[in-house]
């Protein structure tokens, strides 16, 4: 059994989605976190969920786990239930927050976690790649946050999982422990698991997740490599400079213009140097019209969207249109 899985694991298992959440609805009370959500992800793939504070991540990522039930509609992973999976050893979990145990040290807690998996890895192994053999002897509870995380990833990996769910990993995590974290992931991702983060960095989200899942309210409102999400934004950045006094009121009514902001250069520039930068939904029609005004633009960059920026587009046209 155990040999059949792991070679399952290696294969990628790719006739069985990862995770699929056909219609599944929770509520908390009036509120309701998940709104009839259906996603399916498939083994290998790196998955970021985005989407602004009480989008419905954590509840997602609760379901996925069978931390919670859903009111309807069903969850499977790897076409069990979320509890079946885990009890299998096939989903090694790392939350926002909780389920460190106090008064246990590092090496303790990664040992029992290593005991309870069907599949462990070795302790040594797991304390290394979590960055926390030097502070194995350390009680659980006088740990830094950075360190925290650290050991949480740690029991997130301390068997040979086939889905890594991770719930804002990277908070309070300095630079380099970040980048390392990230480098490791990416090794797990290779290896052919399936990881399925939550984050608020988005910048995290463009250079690690091969797709990119954004929730508003309980949906989902996007979902697509970084750069199709970036593209489904449609706005462009414009940035230029201008000479000469500048009349913001008009550059404000250019066409298709959805955000303006007019910089003036530090005191080294020459007086009545300005820069201006332009987000616009057509920027091609709002250069045109900008020559039209008998402007004379100087640098003029036109450019796409960051994910962060789309993000901020696509949940806000999201807003005005719920309003
Ligand atoms: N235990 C709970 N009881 C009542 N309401 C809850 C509970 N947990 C979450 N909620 C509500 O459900 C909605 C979704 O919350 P959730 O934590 O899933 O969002 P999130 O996207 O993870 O947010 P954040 O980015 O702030 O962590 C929010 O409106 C939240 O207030």
């Amino acid at each position: 059994m155990t040999t059949t899985q792991a070679t399952t694991a290696a294969a990628g298992d790719t006739a069985r989605p990862a995770v699929a959440f056909d219609q599944v609805t929770k509520h908390y009370g009036d509120v309701r976190a998940v709104d009839g959500l259906s996603l399916t992800l498939h083994p290998g793939e790196t998955v970021a969920l985005l989407g602004p504070n009480g989008a419905g991540k954590s509840t997602t990522l609760d379901l996925l786990l069978g931390l919670r039930p859903a009111d309807t509609g069903t969850v499977r992973v790897f076409g069990t239930s979320p509890r079946e999976a885990i009890v299998a050893g096939r989903v090694g979990a790392m939350l926002q927050s909780g389920g460190l145990m106090d008064e246990v040290t590092v090496g303790e807690l990664v040992r029992l976690a290593c005991a309870l998996h069907p599949r462990p890895h070795p302790v040594s192994d797991v304390l290394a790649r979590a960055g926390v053999a030097q502070i194995a002897d350390r009680k659980v509870d006088k740990l830094s946050g950075g360190q925290a995380q650290r050991v949480r990833f740690a029991l997130a990996t301390a068997g040979d999982s086939d889905l890594i769910v991770l719930d804002e990993p990277t908070t309070g995590m300095d630079v380099t422990t970040r980048q390392a974290f990230w480098a490791t992931m990416r090794e797990q991702a290779e290896q052919g698991r399936t990881v399925l983060f939550a984050t608020h960095y988005l910048e995290e989200a463009d250079a690690v997740a091969d797709r990119v899942l954004v929730l508003h309210r309980g949906r989902l409102l996007a979902d697509g490599t970084a750069a199709e999400i970036k593209a489904k934004a449609g706005a462009r950045r414009v940035s230029f400079d201008l000479e000469g006094a500048v009349d913001e009121a008009t550059l404000r009514d250019l066409p298709f213009l959805t955000s303006l902001t007019v910089s003036h250069a530090g005191p080294a520039a020459a007086p009545g140097h300005h820069t201006v930068r332009i987000q616009s939904s057509d920027a091609d029609a709002t250069v045109h019209a900008l020559y039209g005004l008998g402007l004379y633009p100087r640098n003029l960059e036109v450019a796409g969207l960051g994910l962060e920026q789309a993000f901020v587009a696509i949940t806000a046209a999201e807003e005005a249109k719920q309003k």
